[in-house]
């Protein structure tokens, strides 16, 4: 069953799937586009920018050469951060053979055209059938991960047996990855959950507390669903590991980036400055822009989503968006919960 597996990039999510890859004897090729971090990575057996101390299986071979990468592997792992997606899609495209399992596991939309990742795939890998596009979600920390942490995934695809054959290169006895055919649903939790941790940061920077929090989190919940449903998710995604299971880890991992950088700019650290102090992505900043235009374009209404817009882009403070949050006029609890429930999942 092991053979050559490939995972694009080599940042923390990627070098972690290529651990968990390894332990399962695969023979995994990591790309990179960075020379040194590749010869690094061959010599040593460490990712020293990313997860420095964890020795990597030497089962993990890293290469700069998508060709070697890609060809004869059984299974490819995207996991590029959103704003590359496009452009490591279009390096596959000579290589990548239709009979791959092809799986994806970035958290994000594409900035200028609101597309989520299996689209942006789609769009650039003309020859593969979209259809087995397979989308690896879920609370799955890195630094945990790679410890073999106990953790729960969900891979997403309309083809049943794509989705079986991820979780069989997966699943081991501290991987447990379960399938859902809901691409959608899984795709957009897993993207806007990041907004919901960026608002946790902050509410916590200022020092509000649990009750804060667990509001929140409820109502990030409330607002993730209502805008995946309207997309075309199945609202029990949401209940689920890409939904409500990612919000919490996010939330209240000390590991989270985009917790970090919600933390810091409540602090008054301005927004640019905290990005290049983070030194890795935080995805939320980014899909704070795109959870703006989308819950426009799909008429569902975003209060966390549009007040943390205002604070990381128009110099609201993050005292003042809470005030406004509290402030909103009354409403039931379920009002906005229950709008369009999508025929294709309930019939
Ligand atoms: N970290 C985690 O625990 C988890 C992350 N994710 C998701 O995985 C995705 C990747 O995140 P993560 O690994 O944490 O990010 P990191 O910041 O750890 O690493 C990003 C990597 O992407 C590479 N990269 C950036 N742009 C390009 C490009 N144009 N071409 C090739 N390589 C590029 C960087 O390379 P270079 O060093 O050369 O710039 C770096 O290796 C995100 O969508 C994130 O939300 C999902 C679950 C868990
Ligand atoms: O998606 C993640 C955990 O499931 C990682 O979140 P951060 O990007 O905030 O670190």
């Amino acid at each position: 069953m092991p053979g050559k597996v490939s995972v694009l990039v080599a940042g923390s999510w990627g070098t972690a799937i290529a651990s968990v890859l390894a332990e399962n004897d695969s023979d995994v090729w990591l790309w990179s586009r960075n020379e040194r971090q590749v010869a690094e990575i061959n010599a040593e057996h460490r990712n020293h920018r990313f997860l420095d101390d964890v020795e990597l299986s030497p089962r993990i071979r890293a290469t700069t050469s998508m060709e070697e990468a890609l060809r004869g592997a059984k299974g490819v792992f995207v996991v590029a951060p959103s704003s590359a997606m496009r452009e490591v899609a279009k390096q596959m495209r000579p290589y990548l053979s239709k009979e791959t399992i092809l799986v994806h596991a970035t958290k994000g939309f594409e900035a200028d055209t609101l597309k989520r990742m299996s689209t942006v795939l789609a769009d650039e890998l003309p020859e593969y059938d979209a259809s087995r596009i397979v989308v690896l979600s879920g609370p799955s920390h890195a630094e945990e991960v790679i410890k073999q942490c106990p953790t729960t995934v969900v891979v997403a695809s309309e083809h049943a047996e794509a989705a079986e054959e991820a979780q069989d290169l997966l699943i081991n006895s501290s991987f447990r990855v379960y399938t859902n055919p809901d691409v959608v649903g899984v795709e957009v939790g897993g993207a806007l959950k990041n907004i919901i941790a960026l608002g946790a940061g902050l509410t916590d920077g200022l020092g509000y507390g649990d009750n804060a929090k667990a509001a929140l989190l409820t109502r990030g919940l409330a607002e993730i669903s209502r805008l995946g449903t309207a997309m075309g998710g199945n609202p029990l995604t949401f209940a689920g590991l890409a939904g409500i299971g990612d919000l919490v880890v996010t939330c209240t991992s000390k590991h989270s980036r985009n917790w970090r950088a919600g933390y810091l700019i409540a602090q008054g650290h301005p927004l640019d400055d905290v990005l290049k102090q983070m030194g890795m992505v935080v995805e939320g900043v980014k899909t704070t822009q795109a959870a703006y235009k989308l819950s426009r374009q799909y008429d569902v209404t975003m209060p966390i989503a549009d007040e943390l817009y205002e604070v990381l882009f128009n110099g609201k403070t993050a005292a003042a968006a809470v005030e406004d949050l509290m402030g909103r006029g009354r409403t039931h609890e379920l009002e906005e919960v229950a709008k369009p429930v999508q025929t294709k999942w309930f019939g």
